[in-house]
């Protein structure tokens, strides 16, 4: 900086610049949409007034104006020798900071997605990033310190890959599915981004997230997206990542163990700790990276006993392997889903109440298929639009078209799709095989669920019938006329006879 480029810069500093009324307004829009959740509403709202457009622009129309008018707004404050943060201070130096950070991050927003692209591909991409350098000068540029800028080029990168697993791997346009995907988005950013920034961004070990739901709707690609969306430093020295979201990300289905090798692939084992281990073997906990996830799959299957070391893992956050009294640390975060009751177990004492609150701290009940279909029967489009997506690598009008006839006619409109979104996967493909697909029969005419919400939906149950199934449903679930008495507010008898009465109309049929 020269002597006189100093004394303005100073000069500056000392006075201060105070944003116009106007000028003011806009990036307090900005800086609101900067925080907010992506996928809600707000967050539409807050981009219709920034494009100022109306309701009915296209998504991507929308966004592009966003980004164009907040640039051409941030250009003008650099034209006019203003788009520095240390020149503002309180409301306006926040708002301002905000400004740049939505401006920068949506610079550099296709690269960090190629730069995703390419880890997915490769497994670990450890080339220095040439665009890291630019976005790093262009933030101290703008006034954010070293440190600083650092943080928030790893949180763009996190925010992309959030953006990017949530929105691709988990598609529907039903309430129910945007509400999961804003789930999500809080599961890893805490419901107000300013903090998570503020205090949380390097300790969300400590916050483990519970996923709930039958099989097939979604728990796994949940929870990836949760694991592939942490926090990971940018390593000045070496000009890249300091780990790939594709190697701390650690899933074990803990219901494909037999028990004897559970806590060996949980925890490890040392060379002669049993007969067979003639090797030193690391588990999943020692394997993952102090910033990375463990996914537990399947968790309402394991014993009490490894639940009670896992719950050691959970709490004292050690752990010991097989054969060795070495305590071993592990720093990375927990997610675990199951597909089965646990209220029911742990009512039957099948799942330990300890485990249980240590990874109640987020539950995330990811909706069944026919669930969402019930909200938003055009859902069923969307999803058959996108498996098809998937198998062939492109949209495909004609085949979503042949493969929904397919589905109409062969299932119905009432189908319960037990096996959720992955037997619609499978009917699809099934269909593009042999152009039938004639649904799980031996679990959809047997399962008094579907036919419960088959009847309701056709309007064909009576009273009578209705408390019957919903009585015979709740107690295949729960197991106990008393459970299914207290869950319907009915006395114990009239329960029973409920049941018996439907077993036998299930006899006759
Ligand atoms: N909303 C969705 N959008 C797109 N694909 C989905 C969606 N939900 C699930 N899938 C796909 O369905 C398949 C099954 O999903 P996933 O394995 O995550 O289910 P799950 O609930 O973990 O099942 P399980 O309980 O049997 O382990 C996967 O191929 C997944 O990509």
């Amino acid at each position: 900086m020269t002597s006189n480029a100093r004394l303005i810069y100073t000069g500056c500093m000392n006075r201060g610049h105070k944003l116009s009324a106007r000028d003011r307004r806009f990036f307090e829009l900005v800086s609101r949409a900067t925080f907010c959740n992506p996928f809600s509403d707000r967050r539409t709202e807050l981009d219709l007034r920034i494009a100022d457009c109306s309701p009915a622009t296209p998504y991507e129309e929308r966004i592009d104006r966003v980004i164009a008018n907040v640039a051409e707004e941030v250009r003008k404050l650099e034209r006019a020798d203003r788009a520095d943060l240390r020149f503002y201070r309180g409301e306006d130096r926040y708002v301002v900071q905000n400004a740049f950070l939505f401006d920068v991050y949506h610079r550099v927003s296709d690269r960090l997605d190629e730069l995703i692209l390419r880890e997915i591909a490769s497994g670990h991409e450890r080339r220095p990033l040439p665009f890291a350098r630019d976005t790093l000068a262009t933030l101290t540029g703008r006034g954010f310190s070293v440190p600083e800028a650092h943080r928030f080029f790893a949180m763009f990168y996190q925010v992309r890959r959030a953006f990017y697993f949530i929105n691709h791997g988990l598609v529907g346009a039903s309430p129910s599915m945007k509400q999961l995907r804003l789930h999500l988005w809080d599961d890893i950013f805490t419901h107000d981004i300013r903090w998570y920034e503020k205090y949380l961004w390097n300790r969300m070990e400590d916050f483990s997230t519970l996923l709930l739901g039958e099989t097939g709707t979604g728990k796994g690609t949940a929870a990836a997206a949760i694991g592939r969306s942490g926090f990971i430093p940018y390593d000045v020295g070496k000009g890249c990542f300091t780990e790939s979201f594709t190697q701390n990300f650690i899933s074990i289905n803990l219901s494909q163990y037999p028990e004897a090798l559970i806590e060996s692939e949980l925890f490890g084992h040392r060379k002669g700790a049993f007969t067979g281990a003639i090797e030193h073997h690391q588990g999943i906990f020692a394997r993952c990276s102090a910033h990375g996830s463990i996914f537990l799959d399947e968790i309402g299957d394991v014993s009490i006993p490894v639940q009670v070391k896992l719950l050691q893992v959970l709490q004292d956050r050690t752990f010991s392997p097989v054969g060795s009294h070495e305590k071993l640390r592990f720093n990375g975060r927990v997610i675990a889903a199951t597909n089965k009751p646990l209220d029911d177990l742990r009512r039957r004492g099948l799942f330990r109440d300890d485990l249980f609150y240590r990874l109640c701290s987020d539950m995330i009940v990811v909706p069944p298929l026919r669930q969402r279909l019930g909200e938003d029967p055009a859902e069923l489009d969307v999803m058959v639009a996108h498996v098809i997506r998937r198998i062939v690598g492109e949209a495909s009008r004609e085949l979503a078209v042949m493969v929904r006839e397919a589905i109409g006619a062969n299932l119905g409109a009432h189908y319960a799709w037990p096996g959720n979104v992955r037997e619609l996967e499978q009917a699809v493909r099934g269909i593009l095989l042999t152009s039938r697909y004639h649904g799980d029969r031996g679990v959809a005419a047997t399962a008094p669920e579907a036919e419960l919400i088959s009847g309701i939906r056709d309007g064909v149950l009576t009273a009578h019938e209705l408390v019957a199934s919903y009585c015979a449903l709740l107690y295949d679930r729960f197991g106990t006329y008393e459970e299914v008495a207290r869950r319907t507010g009915l006395d114990r008898r009239t329960v029973k006879k409920h049941v018996q009465e439907r077993r036998g109309a299930e006899r006759a049929c």
